[in-house]
């Protein structure tokens, strides 16, 4: 069967090799189109517009960086509503419920079918094809997108109406970005008061708050090193819009509203580009 995917960033370029590898036949588009160079070595075709690609396949995903890029390739000139008339199409970029709210009725009255699906894991389990996928949206297209996100996930929930697989990606990186502030504060404070962080890893990963994110980020952390798995500007994004889902709903945040202001302060001093970890740079 025909896929589309519509980015190849991080994420967009891992996950969609692993389709290919999986046998599926995937059409490729990237805003930089040279990057769909690298997937053509892997057995992709490539469309020359987001229209395009929507036209030649059953449904296409979008991995996309911001709610910004979410809408452009959805709304504008040669973009996926030309021609999803018929066809699927499954945007798993982290964006806020608005956005993907504005997506789906578009989408759905030009006669197209739509869900959500936004992922938690990173760049190692898209390659892997361990990511969690929450998607929401109508729900005979998750059954028929089913054996793609088997593809690409280790689960798959389905949350219900459009906004809900949102709010939950939302809900889940705003807590990743809280412990990562807490957790880069602990071993800055280890280390400045004598003690070796490298031994605070050992002890925390022995407790109640062993976690993933402290083993695998903790080790790269200490060498001040942060290879981008997760872009620091997009934990902002995300972070900054959950703080809006915090405002909607009249949740006081202050935990994530002061792990938001580090972000930014890392982003201010450069470091966007960075993983996410990289927030650790702001106590140095
Ligand atoms: N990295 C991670 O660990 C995870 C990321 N996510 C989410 O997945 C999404 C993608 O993340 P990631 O792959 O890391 O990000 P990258 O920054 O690596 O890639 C972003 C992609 O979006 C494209 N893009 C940006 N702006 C536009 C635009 N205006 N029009 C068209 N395309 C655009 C980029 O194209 P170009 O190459 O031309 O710049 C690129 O393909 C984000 O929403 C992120 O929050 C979710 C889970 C994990
Ligand atoms: O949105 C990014 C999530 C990164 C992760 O789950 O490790």
């Amino acid at each position: 069967m025909e896929i589309g995917f519509l980015g190849l960033g991080i994420m967009g370029k891992a996950m969609s090799i692993n389709l290919l590898r999986h046998g599926f036949k995937v059409t490729v588009w990237n805003r930089t189109l040279s990057k769909c160079d690298e997937l053509v070595e892997h057995g992709a075709s490539v469309g020359e517009t987001p229209a395009a690609v929507v036209k030649k396949c059953k449904y296409t995903i979008a991995m996309l960086s911001d709610p910004s890029a979410a809408l452009s390739v959805v709304f504008d000139k040669d973009g996926v509503l030309e021609q999803i008339n018929g066809r699927g199409y499954i945007d798993m970029s982290t964006v806020d419920a608005e956005t993907s709210i504005k997506i789906s009725e578009a989408i759905k009255a030009k006669g197209g079918d739509f869900l959500e699906a936004p992922v938690s894991g990173s760049k190692k389990p898209a390659e892997d094809g361990q990511l969690v996928i929450l998607a929401a949206g109508d729900k005979a297209f998750y059954d028929e997108a089913l054996p793609a996100f088997d593809v690409l996930g280790k689960k798959s929930f389905f949350l219900g109406e459009v906004g809900n697989g949102a709010k939950m990606k939302l809900v889940v990186n705003m807590v990743m970005g809280s412990m990562m502030n807490a957790f880069s504060e602990g071993l800055t404070l280890a280390g400045r008061s004598g003690l070796n962080p490298s031994t605070l890893l050992d002890v925390l990963d022995l407790g109640a708050i062993s976690n993933g994110m402290f083993k695998l980020k903790g080790p790269t952390m200490l060498k001040n090193s942060y290879p981008p798995a997760f872009p620091l500007k997009h934990q902002q994004k995300d972070m900054r819009l959950a703080l809006a889902l915090g405002d909607e709903n009249a949740v006081p945040m202050p935990v994530a509203a002061a792990a938001n202001e580090a972000f930014k302060k890392a982003r201010s001093m450069g470091l966007g580009d960075l993983d996410f970890s990289a927030v650790h740079e702001t106590l140095q």
